[in-house]
């Protein structure tokens, strides 16, 4: 029989949604929710996302774990047999995975609970804007602030069963860049007489990728990718404005300065070299995520110890471009994230990507295991 919540989380595939407006997905978990022994919830909504409280027996500390919500502007091409049914919207960044372990972990809590209190946070917009820091400012968090946070992500990578993690530096800063271009259009015959954007966006995707490689310290790490360039509106026009939408990424704080001077410099170098305009604009940035050294090294401590009953697998990874505005709750809250395999030749991002149901269930065994066992059970 197919677990409730690997069933849970195939409805939750369908449902995609960008972020902050989860109103399906919202409205499917409070549903399921309210199915549970409600004695010791209590269910707090903050915007699309949800606030759940379970009480504990004897509680003298508060948990806290933490699920993000919204998919992201993909075409689905898997071969599931219960695709996305919001066209150019997938799951493909592992969220219904991870709501659907988050219900698990309230499940479990609310028939037999632990000692302590838990709050599971099911957090929008975490592909952007970014849910985490006005969720961390919300007056129905305050009095439910947990002492310490847990929050996991799906790795294709990884045999299911396996979680990887580190102590401090997990995810790096991030900062996303939007960058509008404003020449002059004209005939495709005569571009003498104009200033073609798209001939500009083109120059200026190469230049950024230099940044990278002559003025970052090589034995640190940064990456900008250009993900979408939108410019021109037929073959033989010449563009008028072209914009580029693309992300940054840094292990640390001081490069992403670095970066973002650079960037700026190099946009100034265009708009003098083509006699254009030039605007840009960093949308959302995401903190590090930084993993509390003393609770992570505990936490994979446990799991070695735990191995023979679990039959999880630890591995130590190194660092990872990826961001997550999780790294905003770890600023407040001591805490870890960490990954935990899904077994997809396809990557995160990738309109293919069919991570490995099973992890579902060894998930929420892994989370309910530990935060008993944090708990004094
Ligand atoms: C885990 C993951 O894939 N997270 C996203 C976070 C995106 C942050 C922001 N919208 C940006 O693009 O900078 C990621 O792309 O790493």
């Amino acid at each position: 029989m197919i677990s409730p919540f690997v069933e849970l989380r195939r409805r939750l595939h369908q449902i995609p949604e960008p972020g902050f407006q989860e109103f399906k997905t919202q409205r499917l978990l409070l549903d399921e929710l309210a199915k549970l022994p409600q004695e010791r919830l209590a269910i707090r909504t903050w915007r699309t996302g949800i606030l759940v409280r379970i009480a504990g027996t004897q509680p003298s500390r508060r948990f806290g774990y933490r699920t993000d919500m919204d998919g992201l502007p993909i075409a689905e091409q898997t071969t599931l047999p219960f695709p996305s049914t919001h066209p150019g919207y997938m799951h493909a960044c592992g969220h219904d995975m991870h709501m659907a372990i988050a219900m698990g972990i309230v499940t479990e809590f609310a028939s037999t609970p632990m000692k302590d209190d838990l709050i599971v946070l099911f957090q929008p917009a975490e592909e952007g804007p970014g849910g985490a820091l006005p969720m961390l400012g919300a007056d129905e968090l305050q009095d439910w602030m947990p002492e310490q946070i847990v929050g996991l992500h799906i790795a294709p990578e990884y045999p299911v069963g396996t979680v990887a993690t580190k102590p401090g530096i997990l995810f790096a800063n991030t900062s996303e860049l939007f960058i509008d271009l404003t020449g002059k259009g004209g005939h495709a015959a005569y571009p003498h007489r104009a200033n073609d954007m798209v001939v500009a966006a083109a120059q200026l995707v190469g230049q950024l990728q230099t940044i990278v490689a002559r003025n970052v310290d090589p034995l640190d790490s940064a990456v900008i990718t250009v993900g979408k360039i939108e410019g021109g509106t037929k073959q033989n026009i010449i563009a008028e404005t072209a914009r580029l939408e693309g992300t940054i990424r840094t292990l640390s704080a001081q490069s992403m300065e670095l970066v973002k001077g650079r960037i700026e410099a190099i946009v100034r170098g265009i708009e003098q070299s083509f006699e254009c305009k030039a605007a840009i604009d960093y949308g959302s940035n995401y903190r590090q995520v930084y993993n509390d050294p003393a609770l992570t090294g505990e936490f994979m401590d446990w799991l070695r110890g735990e191995n023979e009953y679990t039959g999880v697998r630890l591995v130590e990874c190194t660092e990872a471009m990826t961001g997550e505005d999780f790294g905003y709750f770890l600023e407040r809250i001591p805490g870890f994230m960490f990954w935990f395999g899904v077994d997809t030749p396809y990557g995160l991002h990738h309109s293919r990507i069919e991570p490995n149901e099973d992890a579902i269930e060894a998930a929420i065994s892994t989370v309910t295991r530990y935060l008993r066992w944090k708990s004094g059970e």
